[in-house]
């Protein structure tokens, strides 16, 4: 399509990204009598430096064109071009990133100034369907989207990945136990974990939602030690927005009016959603509800088993929600959190304030500048019943880890002691 804008004769590292039509920028510059974005368009000091260092031709379809910048004003470009990020996803021919992948391209999430590049992994089963999602990527004509790279290899796919979302995992299908699925999946992270390790970039986060989350995150981290234990998230955004949904409800109240909601714990039946430090219009949850029986007794039962009610509908777990509040976690990091609120996280527990057991990965209220990284908000008030709910889910994840200790380096040997044989919350 772009070809007579590269001719294929001028060096590789002269060409940056795909500006595809039609073209959906405010800001536009004429080139070779087509109108062309620059807004979107990456660099810092050297505005060839975003694609010099890698090749197009492992791009998939249209994404391996090229666009020629030569002949644009200079100066211009030093002011609006980013770099290019990097965002590699696993399980991407699954429900979930089929709702994901359309909203990070659209520049939703990481910003409408922002290119984005595609790492998708899937396996020989799904590669065709891959194949497919890739096609409707490049007929979707997003001006931010300037690379796209499918296979199956982790170390190929994770390569300088700066963004890292894990959703690929072997479901839970009858007759598998919570400890057996721990076992099949912890050994898909640990060879994911090791990926990262050996190509990721250096600050590279990684949010894994792929369940059970907290614990493949777990295993994922302890098997990447170059990278900061800090940069692991387990999904926990979707049951924080379904917290908030049962407030807002009760309450009569949009949304909007909502903050300090969090919840604690493991993504399983035994997470916890906070009412005590919820707010409402800046009031206590629990004065303006003023009903504390439905906080124990409906609110939270509810909120635990949100997943499973909506499996048993749709006969699929949760997808499109799950996406959005995969967009949510993300733009958390990237967005400075407003003054006095906070966003649910499940993150490394060294260091913790609350207490809590080393070591883990447990969802608590975070706080960020906006820089990608995160502070752990340390005053939340915890009462006796909040303190018993968080223990029993700490101690869920305690033994979660003793089951995986053998896909752990260095761990010591644990025995397995899962009894009870607790749910995701898709599956309650
Ligand atoms: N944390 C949270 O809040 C939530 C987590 N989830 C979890 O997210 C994950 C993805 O959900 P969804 O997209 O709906 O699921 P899908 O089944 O649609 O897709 C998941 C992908 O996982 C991969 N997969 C399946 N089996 C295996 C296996 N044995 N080994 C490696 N990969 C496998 C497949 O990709 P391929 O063949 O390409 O490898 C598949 O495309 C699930 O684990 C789900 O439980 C879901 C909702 C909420
Ligand atoms: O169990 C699942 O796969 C879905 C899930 O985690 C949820 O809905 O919260």
């Amino acid at each position: 399509m772009f070809e007579h804008l590269t001719g294929g004769r001028l060096p590789q590292s002269l060409f940056i990204g795909v500006p595809i039509a039609p073209i959906r920028s405010q800001r536009y510059v004429q080139l070779n009598s087509k109108k062309t974005i620059v807004s979107l368009v990456a660099s810092t000091s050297d505005p060839f430096a975003a694609t010099a260092s890698s090749s197009t031709d492992d791009n998939f379809g249209v994404f391996k064109l090229n666009y020629d910048v030569r002949n644009e004003d200079q100066r211009l470009l030093q002011k609006l071009w980013k770099t290019t990020i990097r965002v590699a996803i696993s399980g991407a021919a699954g429900n979930i990133s089929n709702h994901l992948l359309f909203m990070l391209a659209s520049g939703g999430v990481f910003g409408m100034d922002q290119p984005i590049s595609f790492q998708l992994l899937g396996s020989q089963e799904s590669q065709r369907k891959l194949e497919g999602v890739a096609m409707e990527l490049e007929d979707s004509l997003y001006p931010l989207l300037r690379e796209v790279r499918i296979g199956t290899d982790p170390y190929t796919l994770f390569k300088n990945a700066d963004w890292v979302i894990l959703l690929g995992a072997h479901p839970r299908t009858p007759g598998i136990t919570r400890a057996e699925l721990l076992d099949i999946n912890g050994q898909i992270f640990r060879e994911q974990g090791r990926a990262l390790d050996a190509v990721a970039a250096r600050d590279c986060k990684v949010l894994v939602v792929g369940n059970p989350c907290n614990t493949n995150a777990l295993i994922c981290m302890e098997n990447a030690p170059r990278l900061p234990r800090r940069n692991f998230h387990a999904l926990t955004r979707l049951d924080e927005n379904r917290a908030k949904c049962q407030l807002a409800l009760r309450a009569r109240r949009f949304y909007t009016s909502l903050s300090r909601v969090t919840v604690w714990g493991n993504h399983s039946t035994t997470l916890v959603p906070d009412f005590l430090n919820a707010r409402i219009a800046g009031e206590p949850a629990m004065d303006v509800i003023g009903d504390d029986t439905w906080f124990r007794e409906d609110f939270t039962p509810t909120v635990a088993n949100r997943g499973g009610a909506i499996t048993q509908l749709n006969g699929r777990s949760s997808a499109a929600s799950t996406a959005v509040s995969i967009a949510d976690a993300l733009k958390s990091l990237v967005t400075p959190t407003p003054q006095g609120d906070c966003f649910s996280s499940a993150v490394c527990t060294d260091g913790n304030p609350y207490g809590l057991a080393e070591g883990l990965i447990f969802s608590m209220p975070c706080r960020s500048k906006g820089d990608g990284q995160y502070e752990i908000v340390d005053d939340f008030l915890i009462d006796e019943w909040l303190d018993e709910k968080i223990m029993a889910s700490e101690a869920e994840l305690l033994k979660e880890r003793g089951c995986v200790s053998h896909l752990i380096p260095n761990a010591p040997p644990a025995a397995c002691e899962i009894t009870q044989d607790t749910m995701l919350p898709g599956e309650s």
